[in-house]
């Protein structure tokens, strides 16, 4: 069975050094499926890491199990401290402001001061007392960023955050998170199909398929990084290589 540790809502007092999460021999099944397959990962305290893998790989199915959302999952899994998640979809509650949706379930000391400093960092003070439904995608996006955040997590799992986000949206909301990230220093877990964001964001890229991490590669540009970095090249050549995709897109 699975050991898991589940994300509570403030920094605990666990060891600041060893890796915040390890699966070790990781299994997903469903029925007859095998979809994580005797899965190994270390993911170090403070290391930005970007989750490529096709469609219907995996990903998600991880990113629950590391989350502590999946009982079923079987194997070795140790997750060191707290957890936050940012899906997709921002997944507000429509029938509380923003400033609400922030402190939902947060069971930390002056929790309002905490939410108003987390919406301070992410752009949104100005749209505090907003109903998620009248927020633009972009701003919904910080929103559910800032709702991770206040958690303080030693764990930050984004699946797929930007990927319903225009170009441009998504540019400032890339910047947005790097600098959260070098502030807050969580480890981070970035379920992406953007090549080219993995290689803008992360520190290491993975690359789930069959079940398994079949391809890693470290990213050696300093940041910021732009998309034709010389070092950016060949690695995602490497990377779509990996994926099963040429370099000219035909698979
Ligand atoms: N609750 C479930 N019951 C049955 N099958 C599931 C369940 N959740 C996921 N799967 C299956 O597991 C496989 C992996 O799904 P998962 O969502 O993890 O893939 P993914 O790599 O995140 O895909 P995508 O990139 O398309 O989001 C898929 O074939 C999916 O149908």
């Amino acid at each position: 069975m699975a050991t898991r540790v589940p994300g509570p809502l403030t920094r605990p007092a666990a060891a600041a050094t060893g890796p915040v999460a390890t699966a070790d021999g990781l299994t997903r099944r469903f029925g007859e499926r095998t979809v994580l397959d005797r899965l190994d990962l270390e993911i170090g305290r403070g290391e930005f890491i970007a989750l490529l893998g096709r469609s219907g790989s995996g990903k998600s199915t991880l990113l629950r199990a590391l989350a502590g959302l999946d009982s079923e999952a079987e194997g070795g899994l140790s997750v060191t401290g707290s957890v936050a998640v940012a899906f997709q979809e921002p997944r507000l509650v429509p029938w509380k402001r923003v400033h609400a949706n922030i402190t939902l379930g947060l069971a930390v000391p002056d929790p309002k001061e905490k939410a108003d400093a987390a919406l301070a960092e992410v752009g949104l003070t100005e749209r505090a007392g907003a109903w998620p439904l009248t927020l633009s995608g972009g701003e919904a996006q910080r929103a559910s960023l800032a709702r991770a955040l206040v958690r303080e997590p030693d764990l930050l799992l984004l699946d797929e955050p930007f990927s319903a986000l225009d170009a441009l949206t998504r540019i400032t909301i890339h910047q947005l998170v790097l600098q959260l990230w070098s502030v807050h220093r969580p480890a981070v877990l970035l379920v992406t199909h953007d090549v080219d964001e993995a290689l803008l964001l992360a520190d290491r890229v993975l690359v789930l398929d069959r079940g398994r991490i079949a391809h890693e590669s470290d990213v050696p540009a300093p940041r910021p990084r732009h998309r034709d970095h010389p070092d950016l090249t060949s690695l995602r050549t490497t990377l779509l290589a990996a994926l099963g995709v040429s370099p000219e897109g035909t698979t």
